[in-house]
């Protein structure tokens, strides 16, 4: 008999199963009687395929039929079904397929005591950006396997001391690149061309053309922090727009066509449009301070939809005011919500609420991906231990 990685209770008995009904379920190896036996030793924020295939669904969804058949077998045999606290919200139908295998409890990871409450039973976690998973959860959580993200940011999880209790981090690095680029160049027009405030002044009631004369993105220079996923995106749409790119990223194997790498301080002089696109670390956090914006053309723009705290917002506010920058576009803030944050109030700056990966593709296919790498590391839980002679 297994017992659990931490508090000692058991998972239940290992169990002989047949085949479940239909084909897509291909179970990984047992661990043996002790089903939990080095499942802590395991850590990848971002498996390959190569490593991550105990369990395959056709078109990457995971197999309700399959899993329901499979819950319904471990209730007649009094196995403990695992238990998923789904601390964010994520799309109804890609929470269905963990429904029909496990225990889903559905909290706001926003609320501290009830998040801590639900953790000491959870196999499994899964958040977007609202859940701080820091040591206190992870260690609360005794029985935890696996903390999913369901998008690409890690910075709201505390991967170190995950790697120390070995809790395996998944999230989906794909799911939201084509929507946060779509922000972004959204965001970039937005900008140099006034949208939100003029927006706001006609509603208002106001008519002031000529104080909202804006720029051309053609013949302009792009500045792109960041040459990952959502960056390479960004640089093929702005490059549509006639821009120059260039491309400031220290660890990026390899570039693309038309695409001129650069040193930070030489992007922030060159570009009317800087944006960034890089991931919020100890090293990263204020890599945009005072110094960086004064670097900055005063005619120029920057864009942040990666993180708030890359940028620093005070200083930010003071160039803007000063009229050393021309106009700001942000999605995210050092903390949020903003609250009563100043930048909000200065008509240069445009302004949404996290909104890079909100979009219905983006939502589904993170949750799919979430889902599916969670009932794979939950797959010892669910697969049949093989019988002892
Ligand atoms: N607004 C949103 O809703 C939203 C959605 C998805 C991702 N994001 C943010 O965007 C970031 C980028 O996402 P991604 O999918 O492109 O990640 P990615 O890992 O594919 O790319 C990040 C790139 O940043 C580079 N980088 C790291 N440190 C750097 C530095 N000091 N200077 C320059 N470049 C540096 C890396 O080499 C990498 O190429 C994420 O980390 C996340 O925080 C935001
Ligand atoms: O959960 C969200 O919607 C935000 C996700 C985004 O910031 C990410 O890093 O994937």
């Amino acid at each position: 008999m297994g017992t659990g990685p931490r508090d000692g209770r058991p998972f239940g008995p290992g169990l002989a199963l047949p085949r479940p009904p239909g084909p897509p379920c291909s179970a990984p190896p047992s661990s043996g009687p002790d089903r939990d036996a080095g499942h802590r030793k395991r850590w990848r924020e971002d498996p390959s395929p190569e490593t991550n295939r105990p369990l395959r669904f056709p078109h990457n969804k995971p197999n309700v039929r399959v899993f329901t058949w499979l819950r319904r077998l471990f209730e007649e045999r009094s196995v403990p079904t695992p238990i998923v606290i789904v601390s964010d919200a994520l799309p109804g139908d890609t929470v269905a397929p963990l429904k029909a295998a496990c225990d889903v409890r559905q909290i706001d990871g926003r609320d501290r005591q009830a998040l801590l409450a639900a953790l000491p039973e959870a196999d499994a976690l899964i958040v977007r950006s609202g859940t701080r998973v820091d040591a206190e959860v992870l260690e609360r959580a005794t029985r935890l396997r696996v903390v999913a993200r369901a998008g690409v940011g890690l910075d709201n999880v505390d991967t170190a001391t995950a790697r120390a209790l070995g809790v395996t981090v998944v999230n989906a690095p794909d799911a939201n690149s084509v929507s946060v680029a779509e922000l972004t160049v959204s965001l970039v027009v937005a900008s140099v061309r006034h949208l939100q405030e003029a927006g706001r002044s006609l509603r208002a009631g106001e008519w002031r053309r000529s104080d909202f004369a804006g720029t051309e993105l053609s013949g302009r220079t792009a500045g792109i922090v960041g040459f990952g996923r959502v960056g390479r995106e960004v640089a093929r749409r702005l490059a549509a727009f006639d821009m120059r790119i260039l491309v400031h990223d220290p660890y990026a194997d390899t570039l693309a066509d038309d695409v001129h790498a650069t040193g930070l301080d030489e992007l922030l002089a060159a570009a009317d449009v800087v944006t960034l696109h890089l991931p919020r670390t100890p090293t990263t956090t204020g890599l945009i301070g005072a110094r960086e914006l004064r670097l900055m053309k005063p005619t120029a723009h920057l864009v942040n939809t990666a993180r708030g705290g890359i940028v620093d917002e005070s200083a930010l506010y003071r160039a803007l005011c000063a009229g050393t920058l021309a106009g700001a576009a942000l999605d995210v803030f050092a903390t949020e919500p903003p609250g009563a944050s100043p930048l909000l109030d200065l008509p240069n700056v445009v302004a949404v609420p996290h909104l890079g990966a909100s979009t219905a593709e983006a939502q589904l296919r993170a949750g799919h991906e979430a889902v599916r790498k969670v009932l794979a590391e939950l797959a010892p839980l669910l697969a049949p231990a093989p019988t002892t002679v």
